[in-house]
């Protein structure tokens, strides 16, 4: 058990968790976990929870979800790599990787679940591309915690988990991951329901940052660069959080490692952004957004929406590690897909191919150089492997709505469903 503070980083102000996702004070920034345990200890407990020091919970909830880390073989040789460590965040048992919803979503999922029946009552809204509903769906079939879900009707068949579910209310719109937001913030309007805050939420970016300190605890000394594909960034923002505690720790190294972030062609907001050194997403960074997100390989990384100039965010990471950003396109990605399956023997998301291509053109094009020590994120994957050991009960939406649905309708709904939570 740890104790923590939340603290804002606009303000400095520190303050107690209620299950708060901003700065009391009104600052607009991201409020980061401040733990009081400087040096990291494993705690023998189960999964991601084993990094308790610095996860904003007290106690754990039963799982065997956590990243993997190992160095590669088959892709460094392909890609002439000395030091290439991949952290494996999926379902593949014979490395250890038990993530059965097969994304590193659900390193988010299990702290955030814990996070909330610790810290507030009411039942949680998330809002997703179909991952993240994913992962919140596993937990909640797992615990029996109550929550609502909304995804895009791309998405639908994408929520399944390995346990009979009771306790989902799945709603499934027309549209895309930004429709799915928009009437999850309207749901989130009603008593009773709150937000689980995606990027806001500590414990959302602290299960992330769980895959920096797997890696550097495997490697013994943080990367020089650490590789995702991203959507909102979170998971950036997270590993760079995760760095400075382990800079702090003072055990593995005082070079805040770069990151280098990838988002899939041809929607690339913050690519855009970044490379004109803006803070700021403008329209014209997403030209045909729709069309845009109809034609990428991997839709969980298109959210139009993303945490990248607020402090705390995208941008003053990227300016705090150093970091670079790149498009992939989808005929790249795939092809890196293929490589990866081929040289390590797992099928990535396409997430994670999208991160692969972007790493073997950064080292084709020499911003990486061959004897540097690597860290790629493969955030998803071993989803053949999945659908053949694990039993999937595929969760049916209880209601299908479009853009043009009433909200009074949808409103009645939830709100008959949630008086038996009350
Ligand atoms: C498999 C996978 N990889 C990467 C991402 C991008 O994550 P983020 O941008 O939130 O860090 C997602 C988002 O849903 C995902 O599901």
């Amino acid at each position: 058990m740890t104790g923590y503070t939340l603290t804002c980083p606009v303000c400095n102000k520190e303050f107690h968790d209620s299950y708060t996702l901003t700065c009391p004070g009104g600052c607009q920034g991201l409020i980061r976990a401040q733990y009081t345990t400087r040096q990291i200890t494993l705690h023998d407990a189960p999964g991601v929870f084993k990094y308790m020091d610095w996860l904003p919970v007290i106690s754990s909830l039963p799982t065997r979800a956590e990243p993997v880390c190992f160095k590669s073989e088959g892709l460094a040789r392909a890609l002439g790599l000395s030091d290439l460590w991949i952290v494996f965040s999926g379902y593949w048992p014979e490395v250890g990787a038990f993530a059965v919803s097969g994304s590193f979503k659900e390193f988010e999922a299990f702290p955030t679940m814990q996070r909330i029946s610790e810290r507030t009552k009411g039942i949680i809204q998330v809002s997703s591309a179909g991952n993240t509903g994913r992962a919140f769906a596993e937990v909640s079939a797992q615990i029996g915690q109550p929550v609502i879900i909304v995804v895009p009707e791309s998405a639908r068949d994408r929520i399944f988990t390995t346990l009979p579910a009771h306790d989902i209310l799945l709603i499934t719109i027309s549209g895309d991951y930004t429709d799915a937001i928009s009437l999850g913030n309207r749901i989130c309007t009603l008593p009773g329901v709150f937000p689980e805050g995606g990027a806001k939420n500590v414990a959302r970016r602290d299960g992330m940052g769980t895959v920096m300190l797997a890696g550097t605890l495997a490697m013994g000394t943080l990367p020089d660069w650490y590789l995702q594909a991203v959507g909102s960034g979170t998971g950036g923002i997270a590993a760079y959080e995760a760095s400075l505690r382990l800079i702090a720790d003072g055990r593995f190294g005082t070079k805040m490692p770069r990151l280098l972030l990838f988002q899939n062609e041809p929607f690339i907001p913050m690519v855009r952004a970044w490379h004109e050194g803006r803070r700021e997403i403008r329209d014209e960074d997403m030209p045909d957004a729709e069309h845009a997100i109809s034609q990428v390989y991997s839709d969980v990384l298109t959210n139009r929406t993303p945490p990248y100039g607020i402090a705390g965010g995208v941008f003053d990471t990227l300016i705090a590690t150093n970091g670079l950003m790149a498009g992939v396109s989808s005929e790249d990605a795939q092809e890196g897909g293929n490589l990866f399956s081929s040289c390590e023997g797992i099928d990535p998301d396409p997430a994670a191919a999208v991160c692969v291509a972007g790493l073997i053109e950064a080292v084709r094009s020499g911003v990486i150089m061959p004897d540097e020590k690597i860290l790629i994120n493969i955030t998803g994957g071993g989803y053949a492997r999945g659908a053949k050991d694990l039993p999937r009960f595929v969760k049916e939406p209880d209601i299908i709505v479009s853009k043009e649905t009433p909200f009074e309708k949808i409103s009645a709904v939830v709100q008959e469903w949630m008086r038996y939570y009350a």
